[in-house]
């Protein structure tokens, strides 16, 4: 009996999270390197059923990056990454819309619908509702079929909190002839949290957060500031994937979002951690 007490008492205490968050729009980006771990998979995605069932409003980006160069690999071509970003040729991006549209985006919905919930894949494949152009790299590189988004059709996505499905959006864009790009997808869930208006944005990685050495899990930094965030960038301690995401983060800030978190989503339950405690994990950062 006490222990059913117990459980009861959680649910009360969480009343008053669910009632603050009801209604809101939580942008979650699910990173592939996360993607790779399938027990850390199932356990996210039912958090994300789990936010949906009492009425907070998620929605999930997704990439595929891990499983884009293992895919390229078989197919012989060889991954090449400048600050971050896949230079991505024809054949290359082939193979990332296969991964991204044809395999992750179908696994992520119907594992959150085996879980009892109800989700919505909007991929090229189905419903793209991410619009852009070809990226120009600020250093003047060609990253050949890399895109930025410029529109989302945000009415598509909102439409779906209607009968409680969860949009699931792959990190691709069209552009107005047709042509597809791959859009890094920390670049991608900025852009959909910054139409949708969201409450918070959080990137789920593999990392528990950002570190001041990177190899360091102790060194994690819970909370930085706009300003320490570009410092550590230029410093060269944020590297590689991290800097689309810190980058993300800082423009994210740019435009009105309070709080944006980099999380750990190896942690069970980290998504619910974060939003129904006080105590956030990852680091936050914030203007
Ligand atoms: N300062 C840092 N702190 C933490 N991770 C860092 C840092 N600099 C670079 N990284 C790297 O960034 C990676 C996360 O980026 P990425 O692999 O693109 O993840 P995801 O697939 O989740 O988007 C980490 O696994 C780590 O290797
Ligand atoms: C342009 C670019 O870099 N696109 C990314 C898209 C996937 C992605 O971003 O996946 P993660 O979230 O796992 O990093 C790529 O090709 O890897």
């Amino acid at each position: 009996m006490n222990q059913a007490i117990a459980k009861a008492d959680t649910l009360i205490e969480a009343m008053g999270w669910i009632r603050r968050f009801r209604g809101k729009t939580t942008v979650i980006k699910l990173g592939g390197s996360l993607l790779e771990d399938r027990t850390a998979m199932h356990h996210l995605l039912l958090d994300v059923v789990f936010m949906e069932t009492v009425g907070l409003r998620p929605v999930v980006v997704h990439g595929g990056g891990k499983a884009i160069t293992k895919a390229m690999a078989d197919a012989g071509i060889a991954a090449q990454f400048i600050r971050g970003r896949r230079v991505t040729d024809e054949a290359s991006l082939k193979v990332v819309e296969q991964v991204l549209a044809g395999e992750l985006n179908v696994e992520l919905t119907e594992t959150m619908e085996r879980l009892g919930g109800r989700a919505m894949n909007l991929s090229p494949r189905t419903t793209c509702v991410l619009h852009g152009k070809k990226m120009l790299d600020p250093d003047g590189e060609d990253l050949g079929f890399v895109g930025e988004v410029t529109s989302v059709d945000r009415d598509v996505i909102e439409s779906l909190a209607y009968t409680d499905q969860v949009p699931v959006i792959p990190s691709l864009c069209y552009d107005d002839e047709g042509q597809l790009y791959n859009v890094n997808a920390d670049t991608a869930a900025m852009a959909v949290a910054q139409s949708l208006g969201a409450d918070k944005l959080v990137f789920l990685s593999d990392v528990n957060g950002v570190r001041k050495d990177e190899t360091d899990p102790k060194s994690i930094i819970p909370a930085m500031s706009a300003e320490t965030a570009r410092e550590l960038i230029a410093s060269g301690v944020i590297r590689g994937g991290m800097i689309p995401k810190v980058e993300a983060c800082l423009q994210t800030l740019d435009r009105g979002v309070q709080k944006v978190h980099i999380i750990d989503g190896r942690l069970r339950h980290s998504l619910l951690l974060e939003i129904f405690t006080t105590d956030g994990v990852g680091t936050e950062i914030h203007a």
